[in-house]
């Protein structure tokens, strides 16, 4: 894809921008990998709650109509409270992911991002990340296993998401290479363990319960294991004993012989898992990390014909030591600056196999058509089609805080448009989750009449509630939609003087 695809842009961040400077919220919630909420004594933890919602949202797919998958039903309270959904690691998820989610990310996105980030980060292998997931907007079927269940049902089940017998076995082994049983949820399988190193009482499935590894097959094989849903008392809960034995062993002793086929077979099906959709979803490419990628640009217009642009490069594991930003103006002309790379100006990704390093820009212009990069003296113009920039909308820097003494207020921004464009409706969209966690869009229009600024005209939109970014978005006579490169955040702007 080409920059600027501004939602393959926003998923591409979620997924890479892990750590440091610009990092997301998902990894810091997984690091270390035996965090809970804010503790590291529960006995839980963040990353299985993650895996475990993954599994079970997805779980409700009918491979029979094609309908279903992983959708983010789980946050509707219908399906959520259902006695399948034991436990509360599916609302804890969603409250969690509630930062990674706006137009571009859906729900189900982060929910699989999450899972991604939170297998690899805890040794686990990369798994490859596709977007474009669509939230439901309602419950899913029933249909998620419960341990009380005979096989024959486990095998329906899981023949129904799509997995025959055998990658059955595989996905439940490693699912359940995380994590535990807790008395709270599943009294009648665990006792209270009173320890006040873990104060969830979770009894897990195996001894390295926060760590992507094979022993839940090892131990299972020696006879050692501790799993709660194989060696458990009432033998009607040992779902995976069950599961385990149904194919005379064959996939968990394979799994204990080699952590390497453990390793890729749970890649591929975990992979499968997160990519398990409704038909009618279209899944984007596999997003790669890109080796050059702007971040957070922003064309302001400052004054009377002067326009400023800033933003960020990030370079994907290399760090090079002259980065030179041009920037093409209307008339063909290229203007030139030198970015800034300062040494906390670095982030890191998938458990630090990878490396980002960020260099900002800001320089003023007349125009800009498209900017390129001049790396260490070598020209990165995206292929010869450079890094497209419109300016035909964009924020005025006039944009400002309506505050009254106590704090409160609203902001008022100034949306400037070319004066070649005729609009019919000038608005400021927001992201804002729902009360069922899904993202949404709150719009505010603009007043009617413009005000004339050179070039541009200048649209104001007031009574903007503080909160998240905001993005311009104009519609045009012709119907086409322009919108402004950047989620501008209200906290950024300054205080309005008139
Ligand atoms: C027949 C299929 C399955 C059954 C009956 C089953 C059952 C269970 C049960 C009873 C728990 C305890 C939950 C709690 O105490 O909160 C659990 C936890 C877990 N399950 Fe499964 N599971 C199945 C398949 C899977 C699959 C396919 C995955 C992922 C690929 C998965 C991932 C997890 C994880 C990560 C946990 C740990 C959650 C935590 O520690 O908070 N399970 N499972």
């Amino acid at each position: 894809w080409d920059w600027p695809d501004v939602k393959l842009s926003v998923l591409d961040h979620a997924r890479w921008d892990q750590k440091g400077h610009n990092g997301g919220a998902i990894a810091g919630l997984v690091t270390p990998c035996n965090v809970w909420l804010n503790g590291l004594k529960s006995g839980r933890a963040n990353a299985a709650d993650w895996i475990r919602t993954a599994y079970h949202d997805m779980a409700t797919h009918n491979s029979d109509d094609g309908t279903g998958g992983l959708d983010a039903s789980i946050r509707f309270d219908e399906e959520l409270h259902r006695p399948e959904n034991a436990g509360n690691s599916f609302d804890l998820a969603i409250v969690h992911l509630g930062s990674t989610v706006n137009r571009y990310v859906s729900l189900a996105d982060a929910l699989a991002a999450a899972m991604v980030v939170s297998v690899e980060n805890c040794a686990g292998p990369e798994i490859p990340f596709r977007g474009g997931r669509v939230d439901a907007p309602e419950p899913g079927p029933s249909g998620v296993p419960q341990p009380d269940q005979p096989l024959a049902t486990h095998i329906e089940s899981f023949r129904k998401q799509g997995f025959t017998q055998e990658e059955m076995i595989g996905l439940v082994a490693c699912g359940h290479s995380f994590g535990g049983v807790q008395s709270k949820f599943f009294p009648d399988v665990v006792p209270e363990l009173n320890d006040p190193n873990n104060t969830e009482s979770s009894t897990h499935f195996d001894s390295t319960f926060f760590t992507f590894d094979n022993k839940v097959a090892t131990e299972y094989v020696a006879g050692t294991t501790g799993n709660p849903l194989v060696v458990g008392t009432n033998d009607t809960f040992n779902s995976d004993k069950r599961i385990f034995q149904s194919d005379a062993n064959v996939t968990m002793q394979a799994f204990a012989e080699s952590p390497d086929l453990f390793f890729s077979t749970c890649r591929d099906l975990f992979t499968r898992m997160i990519d398990t959709v409704p038909n009618s979803v279209q899944l984007t490419e596999v997003l790669d990390p890109k080796p050059f990628k702007p971040h957070n640009v922003a064309l302001n217009d400052i004054s009377e014909g002067v326009l400023q642009l800033n933003g960020e490069l990030r370079v994907w594991n290399a760090a090079p030591t002259n980065v030179t930003i041009l920037v093409k103006d209307a008339a063909g002309h290229e203007d030139s600056a030198s970015t800034v790379h300062t040494s906390d100006m670095v982030g890191t990704s998938t458990a630090e196999r990878y490396s980002s390093s960020w260099y900002s820009f800001n320089l003023t212009v007349s125009s800009a058509v498209s900017m390129s990069f001049l790396i260490d003296g070598r020209l990165e113009d995206q292929a010869g089609k450079g890094y497209v920039v419109d300016d035909s909308i964009m924020f005025s820097a006039s944009s400002c805080l309506v505050l009254d003494e106590t704090g409160d207020g609203v902001a008022r921004y100034d949306i400037a448009i070319r004066k070649d464009r005729t609009p019919k409706r000038v608005s400021v969209e927001q992201d804002v989750t729902d009360h069922t966690g899904g993202p949404s869009v709150q719009t505010t229009d603009a007043s009617t009449t413009p005000l004339a600024m050179g070039a541009y005209s200048i649209w104001r939109v007031s009574d903007v509630p503080i909160g998240s970014g905001a993005t311009a978005v104009a519609e045009l006579d012709d119907g086409t939609t322009i919108e402004a490169a950047l989620n501008r955040a209200t906290f950024t702007l300054p205080h309005c003087t008139v």
